[in-house]
């Protein structure tokens, strides 16, 4: 790669400085290298970092009520902008400066008086390694056929929510999804077909999962799993149903089904983790009431409520 060869994919920059010439200066320098937003002050920096989650943040550190560390102390803490690369901008050039920098977390320094040389390589190279490292992620956490998370992603997530909501005391709901009749729509349409049927069906189930921190995942074959953080039992019943119906309003026909199109059975538990219950019991309570579907003739969703998880659970 030259200093000045193409940044591959668009890239989001996120310029905080309280010097409306600064951002004026750094916006020019850059925007031929991606989508320039700024902001002139820490808050309104953290919100923005929030909702757009840039590649990279251009960060000042002399700024009024909030200075430069603070601001990247909470975007490190907060998972949502925690993988934001943040280079610091400053006037102040000594080295206890720059190793304060890098022990909060930037990736890199840059000292004013600007130098547009200096910025945009800097930049350029950051920008190339956020794109490797999400290609990476891309590569070690997506199922390549329908590009939903895969099982491994899945394990960590489960994980990592079940215990931030133990904390928090907050439900966590799990929805597991078989689709129904799957071999003999492979064994009539054949293989291609069946995948085309899976990307489909994992299309419309990823549509249906739309509340931020929810995600659904192939778990394998033809079984997928979603996590939902703060549902309610009531919801997440309703949230199964909705999945039956987004699934048979595709409309794929299959003609070896007693329905004549393809259909999901749903398994689905809500439940405030408790040192009583673990990620464990609750992915098996969730199997069991996604067979308990399957059993009582496919395409519908079974809850499984959490008095019953309990009593299930020895
Ligand atoms: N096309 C395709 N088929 C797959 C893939 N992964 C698993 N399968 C097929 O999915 C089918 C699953 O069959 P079964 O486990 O018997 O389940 P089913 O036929 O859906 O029956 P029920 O779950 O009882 O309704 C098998 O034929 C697998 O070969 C895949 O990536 N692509």
């Amino acid at each position: 790669m030259t200093t000045d060869s193409p940044i591959e994919e668009p890239c989001s920059i996120l310029i905080i400085d309280d010097s409306p010439t600064a951002v004026r200066m750094l916006a020019d320098m850059l925007k031929d290298l991606g989508h320039i937003t700024f902001a002139t002050n820490g808050e309104a920096g953290l919100k923005f970092a929030q909702e757009i989650q840039p590649q990279l943040i251009l960060l000042d550190v002399e700024m009024p009520s909030m200075n430069g560390y603070e601001v990247c102390q909470r975007l490190k803490a907060n998972p949502t902008t925690s993988e934001s690369a943040v280079i610091f901008v400053t006037s102040d050039s000594t080295m206890e400066s720059e190793i304060k920098a890098l022990e909060m977390g930037a990736v890199d320094f840059i000292t004013k008086p600007l130098n547009q040389p200096v910025v945009r390589a800097r930049v350029r190279t950051q920008l190339k390694l956020s794109q490797q490292a999400a290609a990476l992620s891309r590569l070690v956490n997506r199922d390549e056929l329908t590009g939903l998370y895969n099982r491994r992603y899945f394990n960590e997530v489960i994980e990592s929510e079940f215990q931030r909501l133990r904390r928090q005391e907050l439900s966590l709901g799990l929805a597991f999804i078989d689709i129904d009749h799957f071999k003999k729509f492979n064994d009539r349409y054949g293989h291609q077909e069946g995948d085309r049927c899976l990307q489909k069906v994992a299309s419309s189930l990823n549509n249906a999962t739309l509340r931020s921190g929810e995600l659904v995942a192939r778990y394998g074959g033809e079984e997928f799993v979603a996590v939902l953080p703060h549902i309610s039992i009531d919801q997440v019943a309703i949230y199964g149903e909705k999945l039956c119906k987004a699934i048979s309003d595709c409309g794929i026909i299959h003609q070896d089904s007693e329905f004549g199109i393809v259909t999901i059975s749903v398994g689905v538990t809500a439940a405030i983790p408790t040192s009583t219950i673990s990620v464990h019991q609750l992915i098996k309570e969730t199997d069991k009431a996604l067979y308990a579907s399957k059993s009582t003739g496919r395409n519908r969703c079974t809850t499984w409520a959490h008095s019953e998880l309990n009593n299930n659970s020895t």
